[in-house]
């Protein structure tokens, strides 16, 4: 049997002045059993109306709707870092393209903008849009703070997960697939299964489908399908070491619609957007004690971010995965 993945109501912390306490309590443990029990769930009420979502989708499709030698204007450099710019091989054959874009203020990688004239406007759109993401991260570890518990330094512990200045937002754009060219049988999933490194990711998707997040209990897929109105949340490792796995870092992956179910067009395209939160690059994460008992001994050793996100990059990198 499958089983569904859980959708979580913020709108006690996202509408505060509307909701008691004693609700934005219940939200947070209602929201930390979910990322107890799974490593993701959706989450509803996360304070993005209906038309900022919408628009956030008109821009990714304005983006790669581009022709592949105005993309190539903003490339990603070859290597994991600087993690900006676009992605995305050769023209009409890729399976994913992406567009990475990090705060204006990032001390240590800098945005790789396509020309104003390419695409006028997308510079300050994509700003805006990774300012207000990070804002409405910031109110999502808060939430898991209270739901946990937390007493003051263990909170202050717990936002420093999330730096304003070095998160990152993807444009992301699987192209639909022809039919001649999955019946030519090099067809692979859209993404392979990973693990993101950071805190947690938020995602927002199109109305396709295909992400799956695998349940660490029973070691199968769950399909995220598209909700209307909600986003989903995946733990990261970061957040993963930071609990001792109280919250594990969730592996999740891309379907394609497999090829008895395309039309004579072939599989649709894609589009998502996610953000992915983590603390400062010199931050060390290590375990909350609180995290820490004989029947749960300490997994995790302290990490500097950085660190270890530069040997993990780069393992992805080397798999095609863009993580
Ligand atoms: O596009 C998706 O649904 C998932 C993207 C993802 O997992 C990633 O970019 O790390
Ligand atoms: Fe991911």
């Amino acid at each position: 049997m499958t089983s569904t993945i859980p959708t979580v109501n913020l709108t006690p912390f996202t509408a505060p002045s509307t909701h008691s306490d004693a609700d934005r309590i219940l939200a947070g443990k209602t929201f930390i059993a979910a990322l107890h029990r799974y490593g993701f769930t959706k989450v509803s009420g996360h304070g993005l109306s209906h038309d900022e979502v919408d628009a956030a989708f008109e821009w990714n499709q304005n983006l790669f709707d581009l022709p592949h030698n105005e993309k190539m204007k903003a490339p990603h450099p070859p290597g994991p870092f600087p993690h900006r710019g676009y992605s995305g091989k050769v023209p009409e054959g890729e399976l994913k393209e992406s567009y990475e874009v990090g705060s204006e203020e990032d001390d240590q990688q800098q945005n790789i903008w396509l020309p104003e004239e390419v695409l006028p406007g997308f510079r300050a759109y994509a700003t805006s849009l990774y300012e207000r993401l990070a804002r409405v991260s910031e109110v999502l570890l808060s939430a898991m703070g209270i739901g946990l518990g937390l007493d003051d330094e263990e909170q202050e512990a717990l936002m420093q997960l999330a730096s304003k200045r070095h998160s990152q937002l993807r444009f992301m754009h699987y192209p639909a697939v022809s039919r001649a060219r999955l019946q030519s049988g090099d067809e692979v999933p859209r993404l392979a299964a990973h693990n993101d490194w950071g805190t947690f990711t938020i995602l927002f998707q199109d109305q396709t489908g295909g992400l799956e997040l695998r349940d660490p209990q029973t070691g199968d897929f769950i399909p995220a399908d598209p909700e209307d109105g909600t986003l989903v949340l995946n733990i990261g490792d970061m957040l993963g070491r930071f609990t001792n796995d109280y919250f594990k870092s969730a592996e999740h992956r891309v379907q394609a619609p497999d090829l008895t179910a395309a039309d004579e067009g072939g599989i649709p395209g894609r589009r998502t957007i996610p953000f992915f939160i983590g603390p400062v690059p010199s931050h060390t994460v290590a375990t909350l004690e609180r995290f820490v008992d004989t029947e749960n001994p300490a997994r995790y050793e302290p990490v500097r971010f950085d660190e270890y996100g530069a040997i993990v990059s780069e393992y992805h990198y080397q798999a095609g995965n863009i993580g």
